[in-house]
């Protein structure tokens, strides 16, 4: 399966904050989409998290079609075999590598040869989740950002042995869901973790520290820095839980990282202060 036109069916495993936003997208881009949870209630609650999400969206004239016949494209089930026709499953469970190993050697024995294989980890091993699975060529890390249908992003990463056809077909997928796609290499934390888990930390241990209170760190982060979101807010919307999964599979994996980098350090000796100077990281005019 590497070809788009061949995707009819594509499989979500985990109907959480993740799972049933990337079936609303997938949904919502016509394909059909079959969501697997452990427990009929959670299942129940993705479906209704999915259906309040298309509603606000309908009320800002967003979508296409009538809301109702997207989630009708999206079946619910516990049933992990519901998953045998897919041709690409997009794994959502919570951040743990040996619940991801277990569910992938499960999606390796009910798909076919040739179903493409993709987890959302935030931070874990594309390459060791593969390694559960006889076809570690054909998993790939689909990264969707949080909230699903709003984010434009999706990072795909790459393991240690994605075939690189699979890479372009997952680049494709999230392309034709309305995204637009990065790649990154199977290291910890991808782009995006690794640069926002230790910023989030930070945000943290500032407040705990009482350098300013909550509220002032966010407002402080956002009109000082013109981000979105200040970092408790953040980390608020994200989960708790998840980010510190993914802030503790970081710090075993790449330990303290709070120094100045060197190459930091490195550009300032240069002289090369950024958009002041005419260069920093990036060249400016
Ligand atoms: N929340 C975010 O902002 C965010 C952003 C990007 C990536 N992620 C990643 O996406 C994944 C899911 O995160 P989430 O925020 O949706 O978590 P969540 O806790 O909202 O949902 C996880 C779901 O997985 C289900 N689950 C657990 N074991 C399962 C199994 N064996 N089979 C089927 N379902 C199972 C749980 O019942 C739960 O409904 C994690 O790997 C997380 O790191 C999260």
């Amino acid at each position: 399966m590497r070809e788009l036109s061949d995707v009819d069916v594509v499989g979500v495993v985990g109907a959480g904050t993740m799972g049933n936003g990337i079936a609303q997208v997938a949904a919502t881009a016509g394909y059909d989409v079959v969501m697997r949870d452990v427990e009929a209630e959670y299942v129940e609650r993705g479906l209704d998290s999915v259906e309040d999400s298309l509603d606000r969206l309908a009320a800002k004239d967003a979508l296409d079609e009538e809301p109702d016949a997207i989630r009708d494209r999206i079946a619910g089930t516990t049933d992990l075999d519901d998953l045998a026709d897919a041709d690409l499953v997009i794994e959502a469970v919570i951040e743990d590598l040996d619940v991801k190993r277990d569910v992938f050697a499960d999606l390796d024995r009910v798909t076919d040869d040739g179903a493409v294989l993709a987890t959302n980890t935030s931070t874990l091993s594309i390459t060791t989740i593969a390694s559960a699975t006889d076809r570690a060529s054909d998993v790939v890390g689909l990264h969707f950002m949080n909230p699903v249908p709003i984010m434009d992003g999706v990072e795909v990463v790459v393991g240690e042995r994605t075939d690189p056809e699979v890479v372009d077909f997952a680049h494709a997928f999230a392309e034709d869901l309305g995204k637009e796609t990065w790649e990154a290499d199977d290291k910890p934390g991808f782009v995006t973790n690794r640069i926002l888990m230790p910023w989030i930390n930070e945000g943290i241990r500032a407040y705990d520290e009482g350098v300013a209170d909550k509220a002032d760190i966010d407002r402080g982060m956002k009109l000082g820095t013109n981000v979105p979101m200040g970092p408790l807010e953040l980390a608020d919307h994200i989960g708790l839980d998840v980010a510190l999964d993914a802030s503790e599979t970081l710090h075993d994996e790449l330990g303290d990282r709070y120094k100045p980098a060197y190459l930091l350090k490195r550009k300032v000796e240069a002289g090369d202060l950024g958009k002041k100077t005419g260069r920093g990281f990036y060249e400016y005019e």
